[in-house]
């Protein structure tokens, strides 16, 4: 299994850096015993100018074969922290790749969001895409510790 979280846009030195940073590593020492590969991240930029398109031209070419497309989009599923750590679950059981997708300014183009297997909304309001990359990486840690039966989650 490979997890891929791909984006647009280069993620600068910050706060959410700090954050994602922080997540994702404990995401890897969380996953290990789990059989959950650390995650790697992809960044994609258009330069040309070129929008949504040319952006899902360069995020298909991140995308492992056969991978799972998971989108995140506020217009997608609003999924419980322990269905999404079920899912993972199964991903990893079924060796599937995974590969999670945050748009940019503009969102995702449409040829992408159709290809997807799964949208994932954070709620209907629109986050600033590097806060949508802090919530996923804290949602794979959460799930992570929901599969492995550590107290970090509660109801
Ligand atoms: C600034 S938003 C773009 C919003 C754009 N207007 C659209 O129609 O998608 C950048 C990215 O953050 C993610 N995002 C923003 N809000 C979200 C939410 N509520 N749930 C899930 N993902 C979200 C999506 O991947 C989106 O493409």
């Amino acid at each position: 299994m490979r997890l891929v979280l791909a984006a647009v846009g280069r993620l600068r030195k910050g706060p959410e850096a700090t954050l994602i940073s922080d997540y994702l590593d404990r995401f890897a020492k969380a996953g290990r015993s789990l059989g959950l590969p650390p995650v790697s991240v992809l960044e994609v930029e258009d330069k040309r100018g070129g929008g949504m398109a040319t952006e899902a031209e360069l995020l298909l070419r991140a995308i492992p074969d056969g991978a799972a497309l998971i989108i995140l989009d506020e217009r997608g599923q609003m999924l419980t922290s322990p269905e999404f750590a079920t899912r993972l679950g199964n991903w990893r059981d079924q060796a599937r790749d995974v590969c999670l997708v945050i748009g940019g300014a503009d969102g995702i183009d449409p040829s992408l969001r159709a290809r997807a297997d799964l949208a994932i909304s954070f709620g209907k309001m629109v986050w600033p895409h590097m806060l949508v990359r802090v919530m996923v990486a804290e949602q794979l840690y959460r799930a992570a510790t929901i599969l492995s039966g550590s107290p970090y989650h509660r109801e």
